[in-house]
């Protein structure tokens, strides 16, 4: 059945005709999200049946342990992990919403203090986000912020003033730092915000570690082999962010779509603005003796680490940024579907910085792919602009992603 139901959502897969352009890595991923969807749901699924319909996808099957997976298998098994916490508290615990949420506020004032701060730094660095969040519930928007200034600190590590002091036992102590919040020991103040943020929402400890595992791959890897190396890399720093943010922005009470979709789509968002972000910062990375590109992609185009070194627009790197562009496009694609299907108000924070962030790609073409001394940017016009077209698409109502069944 798994077969036949595999052959269904992925024809030519099981066949081997895989993976040659990016509408081929689609179907895969769509085919292995059908596999897990089987296999989390206690379908039975013959690894031998696997193995004689198709060697090249039983490789790709978690039907041994000692299969080595490709990243985004393990991403997967990541978000059916989130969305079935997300499930189970539902079932439990429903989330209130509207007012009566004021209720259930802190009394304690050191902790509005400390959510008071988070929101005071998520206004100062990231400002169209913050005004997003302004439309959410009180509750949902001070555990955004909170997450935002984890994210924010975490980052500041290898990206900010004191980065070149940052030893991998220095992530080791932020990891136990973690390890100490989830468990109700915070440190300081802003980690006693994400403390009480986690007590109230179905938030999983996994994409926090991971994004510190994100950290540590920035301290020790300069290149990354092909674009699953890629996609590990932008999901533990950017497709984490999307598996946190889920439980606290909710899902519409009318959405038909699946829990997994959802948390599929907040991940491929992620994915789409860690690329868009990668695509951005090509020279001022290549400054710092990063490239963030796939190598194998950069040979197949003639390219090399000089090229990028050398930042010269050649009609080869034109077309190489083209297929780069075209791929980061797929990913916001594929988030849309998901946005809709969050709750009311925290639709309006997504799709602007989901609009805002895309044109960055449109602004890379518009400066005809110098991204070595040109920084792509998004004018203040259109940043306007794109506030009312975010609000105009947060009214749609959700429609399901593909399945009906939660
Ligand atoms: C509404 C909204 C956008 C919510 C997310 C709020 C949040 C917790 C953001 C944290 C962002 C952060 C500080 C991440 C640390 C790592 C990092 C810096 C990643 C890069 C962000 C861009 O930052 P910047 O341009 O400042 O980069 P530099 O440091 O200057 O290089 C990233 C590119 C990643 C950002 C990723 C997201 C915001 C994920 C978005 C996904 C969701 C919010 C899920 C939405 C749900 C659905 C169903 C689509
Ligand atoms: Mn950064």
């Amino acid at each position: 059945m798994a077969i036949t139901l595999l052959r269904a959502a992925s024809p030519g897969l099981l066949e081997g005709h895989h993976l040659p352009n990016p509408i081929a890595r689609r179907s895969k991923v769509a085919s292995w999200r059908i596999l897990c969807s089987l296999k989390y749901a206690c379908l039975s699924v013959d690894p031998g049946e696997i193995a004689r319909a198709s060697p090249v996808y039983s490789s790709l099957m978690t039907v041994s342990p000692a299969v080595l997976l490709s990243s985004e298998q393990k991403v997967y098994d990541v978000v059916l992990r989130q969305a079935a916490l997300l499930k189970r508290q539902l079932i439990i615990a429903p989330l209130t919403t509207g007012e009566s949420e004021l209720l259930l506020l802190p009394r304690n004032s050191g902790l509005n203090q400390a959510y008071h701060r988070c929101r005071e730094i998520c206004e100062e660095y990231a400002k169209t986000f913050y005004l997003g969040t302004m439309l959410m519930t009180e509750e949902r928007r001070r555990a955004i912020w909170a997450i935002y200034v984890w994210c924010r600190r975490t980052d500041e590590l290898v990206d900010g003033p004191n980065a070149s002091h940052i030893t991998p036992s220095a992530l080791d102590r932020w990891e136990k730092r973690l390890d100490d919040l989830f468990a109700g020991r915070p440190y300081d103040m802003l980690d006693a915000a994400l403390s009480d943020t986690i007590s109230k929402f179905p938030i999983d400890i996994q994409p926090f570690r991971d994004m510190i595992e994100g950290m540590r791959s920035d301290l020790r890897k300069t290149r990354y082999k092909n674009f699953d190396e890629l996609y590990m890399y932008c999901y533990y720093v950017a497709g984490t962010v999307g598996l946190m943010s889920v439980p606290v922005m909710g899902i519409a009470p009318e959405s038909k779509a699946t829990t997994e979709s959802v948390y599929s789509a907040a991940l491929a968002l992620g994915i789409a603005n860690q690329l868009t972000n990668i695509l951005r910062d090509v020279g001022e990375d290549a400054r710092r003796g990063r490239i963030y590109l796939p190598q194998d992609e950069l040979a197949e185009a003639g390219l090399s680490d000089e090229d990028i070194f050398n930042g010269v627009v050649s009609n080869k790197w034109r077309g190489f940024m083209k297929r780069q562009i075209k791929r980061a496009r797929m990913f916001f694609e594929e988030a849309e579907r998901g946005v809709t299907e969050l709750s009311q108000a925290s639709r309006w924070p997504v799709w602007a910085s989901l609009l805002l962030y895309r044109q960055i790609l449109d602004e890379i073409e518009a400066n005809d792919y110098n991204n070595f001394t040109k920084r792509a940017y998004v004018g203040k016009a259109k940043k306007l602009l794109a506030l009312p077209v975010a609000y105009g698409r947060s009214l749609l109502t959700p429609c399901s992603l593909r399945n009906s069944h939660k």
